[in-house]
């Protein structure tokens, strides 16, 4: 029997590695992995005290060592609640660890006269407890953030260990002959089996999530603007490609919106850099909380945006492109300095059969951009009026 706990053990120190290896690299999810690791050292601190016995003190070996299974169970849970954004509950934990603690202290590690409970399975019914609140606790986030499926996987890896831990306890405290950890017998056997084949798989589990998060927060970074947070100019161009073959293949119309921020150079000469990026920002915010969902709004230079209106025709595009213009321009924006209002001008254009290529659209809506600066700023033009006007020039940092 000790060989298995032994084998346990080292079967945990091993992923203590693997997160010692993830805290190294993980920025965001330090403190989740700092719990993990301490939670699989507790773990196999825990067996190898269990497997001591006979032989050592013990007060370790199974007072101190039940204990370390307990507080190991609550830093997995405490870790994953990190992980997932939960509250962590530590006044409740804590109350639960000082009860466990004091009741395992006062039992000792030899069953008192005349009394049934003993240590070990005071602490296997408090584990399988824990199990089964992390599982249900945790579930909702874990389908909400990963996935149904993933959730499922740990819920069931949870609950069938604490279903284990608490046949365990019941029948160690009701039966009048209780089997201690230590000794060879088959229910031992199978606890330890399900503690290594859980633990793989939390583990697992876990470390994916984890670098599954940390993935998508890389593609999501790719994807878009550091400042404003809106698609950036790569991103933007791809959903004009989708929407533009999308239009082609179902005929379902769909306009684009330049947009550019009128004089926006004074806004920094004025009230300096800083209070221009938090126009930005908020003139971003205003941009995409005013189109709908299926809409996509992008940031595609300094003060320029771009907006793809799905399913829109020109009626539409002008209206919306409108409502936005009239919204920004009575909107103020508190910055550091001051409180400003900014205007900006619009062009609008439409998907057209006579465009050879998306890139086409854009010029138009452009040239009407250009148009409405022409014209005195603050207004909306229709690129479906002015096609021929040819866009100046761009610099190198502009379109
Ligand atoms: N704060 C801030 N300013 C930026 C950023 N990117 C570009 N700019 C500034 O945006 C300004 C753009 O100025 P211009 O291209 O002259 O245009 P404008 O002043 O808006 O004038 P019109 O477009 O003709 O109405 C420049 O001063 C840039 O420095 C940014 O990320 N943050």
């Amino acid at each position: 029997m000790s060989t298995l706990y032994h084998l346990a053990a080292a079967q945990m120190l091993l992923y203590g590695a693997m997160w010692a290896c993830a805290w190294v690299i993980v920025g965001d999810e330090r403190r989740a992995v700092q719990h993990w690791l301490g939670f699989t050292l507790l773990l196999a601190a825990g067996l190898g005290l269990i497997s001591l016995r006979p032989d050592g003190n013990p007060w370790l070996t199974v007072v101190l060592a039940n204990w370390a299974l307990v507080v190991a169970v609550v830093l997995f849970w405490r870790g994953g609640a990190l992980f997932l954004r939960l509250p962590p509950r530590d006044a409740e934990m804590a109350l639960l660890l000082l009860a466990i603690g004091t009741l395992v202290v006062w039992l000792g590690p030899q069953p008192r006269q005349g009394f049934w409970l003993h240590p070990g399975f005071v602490c296997a019914g408090a584990i399988g407890w824990l199990l089964l609140a992390n599982a249900r606790r945790s579930h909702a986030a874990l389908k909400m953030q990963f996935g149904e499926r993933t959730a499922w996987v740990v819920s069931a890896t949870l609950s069938a260990l604490a279903l284990l831990q608490v046949v365990r306890a019941v029948q160690g405290l009701t039966s009048s002959t209780p089997v201690p950890m230590h000794q060879t017998h088959a229910a031992n056997v199978a606890l330890v089996f399900a503690m290594l084949v859980s633990s793989a798989v939390l583990n697992m589990v876990y470390l994916f999530l984890m670098v599954l998060r940390l993935l998508r927060r890389l593609t999501h970074l790719v994807d878009h603007d550091a400042l404003t947070g809106l698609l950036n100019r790569r991103s933007i161009e791809r959903a004009l490609v989708r929407a533009w073959v999308g239009w082609r293949r179902s005929g379902r119309t769909f306009a684009v919106v330049s947009i550019d921020l009128d004089h926006f150079k004074q806004v920094n000469d004025r009230w300096g850099h800083p209070a221009g990026d938090e126009v930005l920002r908020a003139c971003a915010e205003l941009l995409q909380r005013g189109v709908r969902q299926v809409d996509q709004v992008g940031r595609v230079g300094g003060e320029e945006f771009l907006i793809l209106l799905l399913d829109s025709d020109e009626a539409q595009a002008m209206a919306t492109a409108e409502r936005l213009r009239s919204q920004l321009a009575c909107t103020d924006i508190r910055t550091h300095g001051a409180l400003l209002r900014v205007t900006c001008s619009m062009g609008v254009a439409v998907a057209d059969a006579g465009d050879a290529e998306p890139d086409q659209m854009v010029q138009r809506s452009d040239a009407a951009l250009y148009q409405a600066k022409h014209d005195g700023r603050d207004r909306v033009v229709s690129g479906a009026l002015v096609a021929t006007i040819p866009v100046p020039a761009a610099s190198p940092t502009e379109r």
